[in-house]
């Protein structure tokens, strides 16, 4: 069994009707949900009023990356809205992370903030090759959530594989939301990280996004359903 507080689940829709479908379909499940750019971009901040009323805690992951003045400033204007999680790229460095968590706490509510470090479609090689960062991929995941951590962050984006060496490295209570689930007979899309939710949990995560899984399913609250249950 998996507890529906640790689920996130990623609506990545961009029609009105859909999000709101899906957003009743999880209804009476304590799962968290996760306002990305898509559904973002194309309806605006209301999604979250929306998602609130539902009662759902909401994440919203727009992984802010720019200078540090525009990074705590961009993070200052998103804490107005009721949102319990935000992110930026720990890429942008330590300065931008110190901006954005100073903003977070001069809002007032202290939405979670965290940094993502890796993201879980990038592989080693792809990660040599392209950012010419040497070395395995889980190194350069528990650099990212270390400088994270120093610079006042909550907690890391990374995938469960990583979750273990991020906790020996930053302490059990720095928060790891691990993307890259899929359940065993579900497609991987464009994640190359992958784990099954049993095993992310097994691996210690505090909280597990998912998406396409749910989403993209005939049924997505029977597929939630599957997923809690542990299938
Ligand atoms: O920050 C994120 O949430 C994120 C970071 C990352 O490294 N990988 C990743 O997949 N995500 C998000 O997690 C969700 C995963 O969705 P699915 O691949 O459909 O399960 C998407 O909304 C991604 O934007």
């Amino acid at each position: 069994m998996i507890p529906a507080n640790k689920i996130i689940v990623a609506l990545d829709v961009s029609d009105e009707k859909k999000l709101h479908d899906l957003m009743d379909s999880l209804k009476g499940h304590e799962v968290w949900t996760k306002i990305g750019m898509e559904v973002f971009y194309a309806l605006g901040p209301k999604v979250i009023h929306e998602a609130k009323d539902r009662g759902f805690k909401v994440f919203l992951d727009l992984k802010l990356h720019d200078i540090p003045n525009t990074v705590g400033k961009g993070i200052a204007s998103l804490c107005k809205l009721p949102i319990d999680m935000v992110n930026v790229h720990a890429a942008g460095g330590s300065e931008m992370m110190k901006r954005a968590a100073e903003a977070v706490k001069a809002s007032g509510h202290s939405p979670l903030l965290i940094a993502v470090t890796q993201l879980t479609s990038t592989t080693t090689e792809q990660m040599n090759r392209e950012q010419k960062i040497m070395g395995d991929v889980k190194d350069s995941v528990a650099h990212f959530a270390k400088l994270a951590q120093d610079s006042g962050c909550d907690g890391v984006v990374s995938s469960p594989l990583e979750v273990e060496a991020i906790k020996a490295f930053c302490g059990k209570r720095f928060y790891t939301v691990t993307p890259g689930i899929r359940p065993a007979d579900s497609a991987a899309n464009d994640q190359k990280r992958i784990t099954t939710p049993m095993d992310a949990l097994r691996l210690g995560t505090d909280y597990m996004v998912i998406g396409r899984p749910i989403t993209e399913a005939a049924n997505p609250r029977e597929a939630l359903e599957q997923i809690l249950k542990g299938q």
